[in-house]
């Protein structure tokens, strides 16, 4: 065979025969099941041919929801199946300098990292794209173009961007250049001539991916990891045209839900960022998806690296990874309408391509650029520091005869590719836990003491019919009803009476909460205490997500709510007391949660009979030096005053607990009135008042209301 015939036929340079709008493929991978095949282990996921599955319904399970992408892979489709089906394909756009990028999505425990990483006996996407793109960097020998591979390699981890192959390279900044091309400046880059040269560089890097022990996976990844690798070709003869392109690897952290994972402390706050970026992610498909003019790449790292994946100049494929197992249902579900919305995405690759002299894209030492490379010629290569290397000194290469629509060959399914991948923990027979280094414990320390700091002392809960859980609203309102019975508190005095909730009704309110956080819609779940139209919206896209809530207390996992605010929901809360003095000079706090506390006014420090934890209390405290009348000015009227915004709530509630007083339906009272009641009960002795002036005037027209038959019973 001639020489002639042996050249490499690269693309003619400026000659871009590809830059039509390219869609984003989306291929769906099914893991293999585990377990008994039974109950929760049992499948709600099937293929129906190479390109469909179904899913079963949960609304109704004799029905099943079919989804259709471009490729469906089974539970017995191999590592080549993926690589030869999906990815190999879109490899060959390297060559005319064009973005590739393949996308590893799905749950925590799915299989991304298999499909990605694989292992010494069943390779996966990774190694075996490396061999591909070197082997195409082999084969340019000889032709018109100098090819240079090189790679970086990076995690995001708690929404910092960190250096695999420089650890000591801490939380990179992510830049945009006036092209609009996405840096990374000071991101290590690795030049590769061979696939030794990828395993020197990748393996120990890989150990510095954060890896660790969950309940749904032993090696689960606490970060996304991208893997760039840059295709430099440049003319060797006139006009020396440079292309550009990249090569994206990107396994994403799985999703997680926290009620499965087990997840606590540090695994909770790697788990909350992420969630965090996912959703992001799914903000930026769904923007996509709408053409909307803003699409919020920049409300995550994750989404601002994959800004050219999605949306840009990639030739895009997402591999969906889904586990079949029925207690992965919710999971398997949300993944496959973010697989469905993904495959609507329109990318629009194109070449890049430069001749010497054109301006540069960034500036010398943003070695990172993850943007394209625009005019960076032979010279540029070598200010950059790449060493050109004739790849073919130290690699002859196979001289074939390569068409314009050139594929390079499959690589065999071969155990020996990678054999040293057991270090990176991806063999499944050495898969170990993953042991956690002190430096982990002594951040996982440091957050369990600022959780536990943030949920303060522990309140100490009476055992004579307080109820330990409450909720406010017109959920709760009929629950409430009073009971004999002793209020272990040290600062309640055992009271005649109390108002506690039946235990029975408060789990029939915690249901409705519940029915409503899974039912609702956000505009229906604006009616839930704190929770605005954006944390409406906000729990509606988790249950999207997620699937339905199993619990009340699992909204603290919506991004927005926290912990303290979920307890907020579902115990007493202050400042939304309306409060009456008893004649035996006690008195009641009533709130919007259901909850009354019993107190004495008597007390040098009120604050501290209602809830000595909070800040409403010290705020309340009056203080011992003043007249009697200014302290109780102080406490009951600041009370009052601060919470006025919530009192429509405490309304309805003093309503339903005191029957006939005014508020009936037919003498509606005002909210205000309810927090005058310590004031018109004071001419019957009762005390309270208000700081509110023009409210006295209502005292007296308001005090013909109360009458000794509205008490409680047990008065
Ligand atoms: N197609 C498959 N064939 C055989 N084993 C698989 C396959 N997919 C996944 N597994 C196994 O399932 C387990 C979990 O897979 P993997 O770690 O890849 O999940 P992941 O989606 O990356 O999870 P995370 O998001 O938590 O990192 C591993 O032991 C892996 O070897």
């Amino acid at each position: 065979m001639g020489t002639q015939q042996q050249q490499v036929s690269l693309p003619e340079p400026r000659r871009a025969p590809h830059n039509s709008p390219a869609r984003v493929r989306v291929c769906v991978r099914l893991r293999p099941g585990v377990g008994s095949g039974e109950g929760q282990d049992a499948p709600c996921v099937r293929g129906l041919d190479s390109r469909s599955l179904e899913i079963v319904n949960w609304r109704n399970q004799m029905e099943t929801m079919k989804y259709q992408f471009d490729a469906f892979y089974g539970d017995v489709a191999t590592q080549h199946d993926i690589y030869t089906g999906s990815v190999q394909p879109i490899l060959r756009h390297l060559l005319e300098g064009q973005n590739a990028s393949v996308l590893a999505y799905g749950p925590t425990g799915a299989g991304k990292t298999h499909t990605m990483l694989g292992s010494p006996e069943q390779p996966g996407v990774i190694p075996r794209a490396m061999c591909d793109v070197l082997k195409m960097s082999r084969d340019a020998v000889g032709s018109d173009w100098d090819v240079s591979i090189s790679m970086s390699y990076l995690e995001i981890y708690q929404e910092k961007v960190l250096d695999l192959l420089e650890p000591s390279l801490q939380d990179l900044p992510i830049r945009e250049d006036r092209n609009h091309h996405i840096l990374v400046p000071g991101l290590t880059e690795r030049e590769l001539v061979s696939f030794m040269d990828f395993e020197r560089h990748f393996l120990p890097a890989s150990r510095n991916r954060t890896v660790a022990s969950t309940r749904l996976n032993q090696r689960s990844s606490r970060s996304h990891t991208v893997l760039l690798v840059w295709m430099h070709q440049t003319q060797r003869c006139p006009p020396h045209a440079h292309r550009a392109a990249k090569l994206c690897l990107i396994d994403l952290a799985g999703s997680e839900d926290n009620r499965r994972t087990g997840n606590r402390g540090l695994r909770l706050k790697e788990s909350g960022a992420i969630n965090t970026s996912l959703f992001v992610l799914g903000k930026v498909v769904d923007a996509l998806n709408q053409g909307l003019p803003r699409v919020p790449y920049r409300d995550s790292k994750l989404t601002r690296l994959l800004q050219d994946s999605l949306g840009g100049s990639a030739h895009s494929i997402v591999i969906t990874n889904v586990a079949p197992e029925q207690r992965f249902y919710f999971d398997t579900l949300t993944t496959l309408n973010f697989a469905a919305r993904s495959k609507q995405i329109v990318n629009k690759p194109f070449t890049h391509e430069s001749l010497p002299g054109m301006e540069r894209s960034w500036e010398p030492g943003h070695l990172g650029s993850l943007g394209v490379v625009g005019g960076v010629g032979a010279s540029g290569l070598e200010q950059r520091g790449w060493a050109r290397r004739v790849l073919a000194s130290n690699h002859p290469p196979p001289r074939e005869p390569r068409s314009p629509g050139f594929q390079p060959p499959p690589i065999p399914n071969n155990p020996g590719v990678l054999a040293s991948l057991p270090s990176l923990g991806c063999n499944d027979a050495h898969v170990s836990p993953v042991q956690i280094t002190s430096k982990e414990e002594k951040e996982e320390a440091g957050i369990l003491l600022i959780e536990k700091k943030k949920r303060g002392p522990k309140r100490k809960v009476s055992q004579g019919g307080w109820g330990q859980w409450t909720w406010w609203g017109p959920h709760l309102l009929p629950h409430l009803c009073f009971s004999q019975g002793p209020a272990s508190h040290e600062n309640q005095a055992p009271p005649e009476w109390q108002l506690a909730v039946r235990p029975d009704l408060l789990a029939q309110s915690l249901k409705n909460i519940l029915a409503l956080l899974n039912d609702g819609s956000a505009k229906e779940l604006t009616a839930l205490h704190r929770i605005g139209r954006k944390k409406a919206q906000l729990i509606v896209a988790w249950r999207e997500l997620h699937g339905p809530f199993g619990k009340v207390e699992e909204l603290q996992n919506v991004e927005g709510i926290s912990a303290k605010q979920v307890a907020s929901f579902i115990s007493v809360r202050r400042g939304q007391q309306a409060c009456i003095h008893l004649p035996n000079g006690q008195g009641a706090g009533i709130s919007e949660a259901g909850i009354t506390r019993v107190m004495d006014p008597c007390r040098s420090s009120p604050a501290q009979t209602w809830d000595s934890d909070t800040r409403m209390s010290s705020s309340v405290e009056p203080p011992r030096a003043q007249t009697r009348s200014a302290r109780r000015h102080r406490s009951w009227g600041q009370a009052a005053g601060q919470s006025r915004a919530r009192l429509p709530r405490a309304v309805h509630l003093w309503e339903a607990c005191f029957p006939g007083l005014p508020g009936d339906s037919d003498r509606p009272i005002s909210p205000l009135s309810v927090w005058h009641f310590p004031c018109w009960a004071k001419p019957m002795g009762w005390g309270g008042l208000t700081t509110e002036p023009s409210l006295w005037g209502s005292r007296h027209r308001m005090s013909e209301h109360l009458l000794p038959g509205h008490l409680p019973p047990g008065r």
